[in-house]
């Protein structure tokens, strides 16, 4: 879909959801250092044409300012003129988006999500088995076991997508890249929000779990 297409109320709704999660992250200490990204797709979804909100590069991601979201489109080029400059990782944005059709994908740091990832860096992902919040990826069954897939972290952003493409898993709403963060999308900001919020609590519970086995 053309950015011109998009009605001027989607375009708010989309930056106005997104500066309220990101205030809501935030708020949490989700943002260290100005680590994180979000965006949020305007408008219609076809795998060669799309547009979408995201966060500034480098911006102080617990401020709320005019200049925090530019729109970009399936490429990620700015869709309008705009001297901001979109997230450094906005290329992961748009693989997600392509693969998965979502509508909103979050990426944070937490001391967890890095410790976790370097844990389970051997098996490439991380395990977790029969925990109720699994659901919250809307899996049902009973003692339902899942893997949610590590990949390599690099400096160059554009080294990182092919092993995103091939690890992607349609079933989990995430990947995480190695002592750097996760990526959780949803079909809307609802959707990814409590996709971030299930990986980070079921990575507590997995480190604390590992560590008493240990003992
Ligand atoms: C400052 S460390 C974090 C960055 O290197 C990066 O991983 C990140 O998440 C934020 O980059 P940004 O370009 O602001 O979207
Ligand atoms: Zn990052």
């Amino acid at each position: 879909m053309m950015f011109a297409d998009i009605a001027t109320e989607e375009k708010q709704r989309v930056l106005a959801e997104l500066g309220e999660v990101k205030r809501l992250f935030a708020s949490r200490g989700w943002f260290a250092g100005t680590s994180g990204n979000l965006s949020i797709r305007a408008g219609e979804f076809a795998s060669d044409s799309f547009n979408f909100a995201i966060t500034a590069s480098g911006k102080d991601k617990s401020l709320s300012t005019p200049e925090d979201f530019l729109f970009v489109d399936q490429n990620g080029s700015p869709s309008e003129t705009t001297r901001l400059k979109p997230s450094a990782e906005t290329l992961i944005h748009c693989e997600i988006y392509k693969l998965t059709g979502c509508g909103a994908i979050f990426h944070v740091h937490t001391v967890m999500n890095n410790v976790i990832s370097e844990l389970f860096w051997d098996r490439k992902s991380i395990p977790v088995d029969g925990v109720e919040l699994i659901k919250a990826f809307n899996i049902w069954e009973e003692e339902a076991h899942i893997e949610i897939p590590i990949v390599s972290n690099f400096a160059h952003i554009p080294s990182i997508v092919p092993e995103i493409t091939d690890r992607l898993d349609p079933r989990i709403p995430g990947i995480m890249l190695r002592k750097h963060g996760i990526y959780a999308w949803g079909a809307n900001a609802f959707e990814a929000k409590r996709h971030l919020e299930a990986f980070e609590f079921l990575f507590e519970y997995v480190y604390r779990w590992e560590l008493l086995q240990r003992k």
